[in-house]
Order: C-alpha cells, then structure tokens, then sequence
C-alpha cells in the first residue's frame, strides 16, 4: 500500500529541469549561427538534437560548457542556466563548471597514454588520491562505460592500440571518471560499425539512470531509440521541440516531418 503524503509535503519532480537555455544568440564573428534558441534538458533523461549539417547542433552543445571562450571572436547571447544558475555570466569558474559536464566529440580522442592513464590523468588534476583509491575510481569509470572486462588486463597498454569503439567508451569512462551532472555527446557513432554503435546505445541508455544527456544524432533509428525528448535544428534555429514520440511519430512541423522521414537534408 502507498503511504501516505504528509500534508503541504509537495512530490519532487522525478526529472527536475538540469539545463534552461533561454533566448541563445550565437555568433562566430559577424555570422550568426544560432538564433533565439530556447530548450531544457531534464535529469535523467536523454535529450536528442537532430538537424541538417551546419544548423548549428554541435554549436549549441559547446556552448553549455563554455568551449567558445577559447576564441576571442565566438560570442554567445541570451542565458544557459544549469540548477537555476546562468553560466554565460561574467565571473563563472570555468574550471569547476566543466568538471561538472562531461563531453565526447565525433572521433574519440584518447591521450597518447596508457589505458589507466586516460582516466587517472583528469583525475589528478582535481583530486590526489592514494593509490588504492585512484585504482578504485579508474575501475569504477572503466565499469561505468562497460569497458572494465576488455581492458582490465591491459590497463597498462597503450589507449591508442584499441578499437575505435572501445576509444569512444574510454572517452565516456574519462568524462564520467569525473563525476559530472551533465553528459555531451556530440555524434558519438559517427565514427563506429554496428556492433559498436549498438554498444554504445546500451551505454547511454544505462547512464541515462543517473544523468543529464544530451547527443547530437544524425541517425533517426538511433535518436528515436534513445531519447525521451528531442529537438528539431534548422539553420540556426529550433524548429520544433518536444517528446521522442512528438517529434519522430507526430512532428508538427512540415519541415521537421521532412527531416525525420529522410524527405530532406
Ligand atoms: N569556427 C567557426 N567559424 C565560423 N563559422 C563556424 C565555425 N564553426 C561552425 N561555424 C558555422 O556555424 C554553423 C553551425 O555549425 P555547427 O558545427 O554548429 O553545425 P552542426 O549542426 O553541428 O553541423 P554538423 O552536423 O555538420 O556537425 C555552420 O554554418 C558552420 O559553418
């Protein structure tokens, strides 16, 4: 039987909103490459963005970790409020907020370094731990992205020497390694075969338990599969947002229907 409510004791949201962007401008000099984009991601559930090349997807998941402030011409406008705090304002330390999110790209980029070392390495920079206790954490990161049972005999081997797939899950063990709130992947399949591909969705669907994921896709099996809300990009702009099922099964936009019926881009 359910117990009972105390009375005024109000339900927390099981997925409480992680990310608001509200109002994005974006701009690469004088070109602007996003325009008014406004969307939340929720906690625990995996966001999709799907779009044409160059509508600006990847442009949208840099700026959440604020990779454009490496380049002195990339400006971004408008608010990215992560737990209700804007990390566009002045005075963000940029260090703890990208701890806090953990970002693949399109082709994994292990370091030139040995297996345990990929994880140890970020690992160090923010925490000294024993050796025991870092042992710990590279198996618990190594676990976490379902690469532990390969690698855990070759651990001192060279990360470069494994496969392109198992690459992308060290890079996802790396980026959790960390602790973070808050998973990027920017097209993580890109580069992989259907067996790696498929292993990665598992990954992200068993991660989804515990984070705020966003994934760039331009695979519509792959986003309508692994999504609980996706959003539609089109030159810039957000055309249409809402549940997997509203976007892939009734998209209300004749431009986004086009899109994930294959009809164009
Ligand atoms: N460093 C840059 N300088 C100038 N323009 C850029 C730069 N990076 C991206 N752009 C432009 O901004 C727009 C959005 O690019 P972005 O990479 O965000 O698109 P995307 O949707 O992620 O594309 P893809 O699916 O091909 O990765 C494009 O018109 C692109 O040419």
């Amino acid at each position: 039987m359910l117990a009972a409510r105390a009375v005024g004791e109000a339900a927390a949201p099981a997925h409480p909103t992680k990310v608001d962007i509200r109002n994005l401008d974006f701009f690469y000099g004088p070109f602007q490459a996003l325009k008014n984009v406004s969307l939340s991601l929720k906690d625990r559930h995996v966001t999709a963005l799907i779009g044409p090349s160059g509508c600006g997807k990847s442009t949208l998941i840099r700026v959440i970790n604020r990779l454009h402030d490496l380049y002195p011409d990339q400006r971004a406008m408008g608010q990215v409020l992560i737990d209700g705090e804007d990390i566009l304002q002045e005075g963000i330390d940029l260090n703890r907020l990208r701890a806090r999110i953990g970002m693949t790209f399109q082709r994994a980029t292990p370091f030139p370094m040995s297996i345990y070392e990929n994880i140890a390495f970020g690992i160090r920079l923010h925490h000294q731990l024993p050796k025991a206790d870092m042992d710990d954490r590279v198996e618990a990161a190594l676990r976490g992205a379902a690469l532990w049972d390969e690698v855990k005999d070759i651990l001192r081997k060279s990360a470069l020497a494994l496969s392109g797939g198992q690459q992308q899950r060290l890079c996802v063990a790396r980026a959790i390694a960390l602790e973070p709130e808050i998973l990027l992947f920017d097209e993580p399949c890109s580069a992989l075969d259907p067996v790696s591909t498929s292993r990665i969705e598992d990954l992200i669907d068993e991660l989804r338990k515990r984070y705020c994921i966003l994934i760039i896709t331009h695979n519509m099996q792959q986003a309508a599969r692994l999504s609980d809300h996706a959003g539609f990009m089109y030159l810039g702009e957000l055309v249409e947002f809402g549940t997997a099922e509203d976007i892939f099964v009734r998209p209300r936009d004749p431009r986004t229907q086009a899109y994930v019926t294959g009809r164009f881009g």
